[in-house]
């Protein structure tokens, strides 16, 4: 187990500016997920704490011990990647065993370490076999095995999942959460997969353009996101933003009307009377707080453009024209809504919608949070 630090990182590729004065402290046995659209600088960071890229600036402290010049191999971490390349003409024990053999251990260190590892990750039947006779998800395992041989006081993953289907990602996310709970480590991955992030992570941290927006418990960071691209990353269906325009600030509840359409009252923190009346805000609502109601005073009319029906729920991309929505992720439909309605419906049919405004959030024109903080359990 280790402490890992980054302190003000930055790391340039040429003229490229690829890491943004990286700040972030993982605790020890720490399971952090990094997260962020492609091109953000997850993998560089990464790939910096192992020491496989070196940084222009800044320090890089692994249990108190300043690493950043130190060589990969000296740093006690291991790394795994998204793809596995396991040497083919190797069995699974010799692939698990290469690195110690490289560091020239004893082999009955080597055995008893490969037997270990291959009990942890349930390959013991295979050590005899070669890569190519194994399922995708025992490679895999084989290549976290490799890893765990090592007794690294660090993990590092880089997408590991993602070259398994659907139904071997979710069984290796419960047994890498599993591994986790068992060896202790200090782990910090890498995924595109919200799920993966949301269910395995003691905390997330949010990357966008080679800086971090918000580190947090999932569920913190979903209910409390510090500004609109936290908001709008975290979350699938992602939360619809609407634009909405500034009225009177009362008591600390702000009034925000959509043009020509509804009204609502919303919980501000205390620097939003600095904003000018009339000033344009983004009103966010998550798909699955918006509720159909009949028709009445404060409904939202709307029409189904799109109904994608998955069993328990559905989900619905609707046009609600008096809503100017800015996160259309279908044709005409302005509005996206996840609902449980029992009730069969169609593309074309109008409906009505309820915002509830205990579950809207509010943005500042520069994409700060301005409603109050949420509890994380409501
Ligand atoms: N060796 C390199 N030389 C030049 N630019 C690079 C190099 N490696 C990465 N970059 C650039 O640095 C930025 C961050 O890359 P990085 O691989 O860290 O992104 P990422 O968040 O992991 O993305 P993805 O999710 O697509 O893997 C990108 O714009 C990328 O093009």
């Amino acid at each position: 187990m280790a402490h890992v630090e980054l302190a003000n990182v930055d790391k340039y590729y040429g003229h490229y500016h690829a890491l943004r004065g990286i700040d972030l402290s993982v605790d020890k046995g720490e399971f952090i997920v990094m997260v962020g659209p492609s091109g953000c600088g997850k993998s560089t960071t990464l790939k910096t704490i192992a020491g496989l890229e070196s940084i222009s600036s800044g320090r890089i402290v692994i249990n108190g011990r300043d690493v950043t010049r130190e060589e990969p191999g000296d740093r006690g971490i291991a790394m795994v990647f998204q793809s596995y390349a396991l040497y083919p003409h190797m069995t699974v024990a010799e692939n698990m065993g290469f690195g110690l053999r490289m560091q020239k251990r004893p082999k009955a260190e080597i055995d008893q370490a490969v037997l270990r590892a291959a009990e942890i990750l349930r390959l013991t039947d295979q050590l005899d076999k070669r890569p190519k006779a194994l399922s995708g998800g025992q490679r895999q395992r084989v290549a976290i095995g490799r890893a765990i041989t090592r007794s690294p006081e660090v993990f590092l993953f880089d997408e590991p999942l993602s070259n398994l289907d659907a139904a071997l990602r979710t069984q290796m996310r419960v047994e890498l959460s599993t591994l986790h709970e068992r060896l202790g480590s200090t782990m910090i991955y890498v995924t595109h997969d919200q799920v993966e992030a949301m269910t395995m992570a003691s905390r997330i941290v949010v990357f966008n353009k080679g800086i971090v927006e918000q580190v947090g418990a999932p569920l913190e960071l979903y209910a409390n996101p510090v500004n609109l691209f936290v908001a709008g990353f975290l979350g699938a269906p992602r939360m619809n933003f609407v634009s909405v325009r500034l009225g009177r600030i009362v008591d600390g509840t702000a009034e925000v009307a959509v043009d020509g359409g509804p009204t609502f009252q919303v919980p501000v923190v205390a620097d939003l009377p600095t904003m000018p009346p009339g000033a344009t805000l983004t009103l966010g609502i998550r798909p699955e707080n918006i509720v159909l109601r009949p028709a009445s005073a404060g409904t939202v009319p709307a029409t189904i453009r799109l109904v994608e029906q998955l069993g328990r729920e559905t989900i619905l991309y609707v046009d609600a024209g008096l809503l100017k929505a800015s996160s259309s992720e279908s044709g005409t439909a302005n509005l996206t809504v996840q609902t449980a309605e029992p009730r069969p419906l169609h593309t074309g049919e109008a409906i009505h919608l309820s915002l509830p405004e205990n579950a809207l959030f509010l943005f500042a024109p520069d994409g700060r949070r301005i409603s109050r903080a949420r509890p994380v359990f409501s």
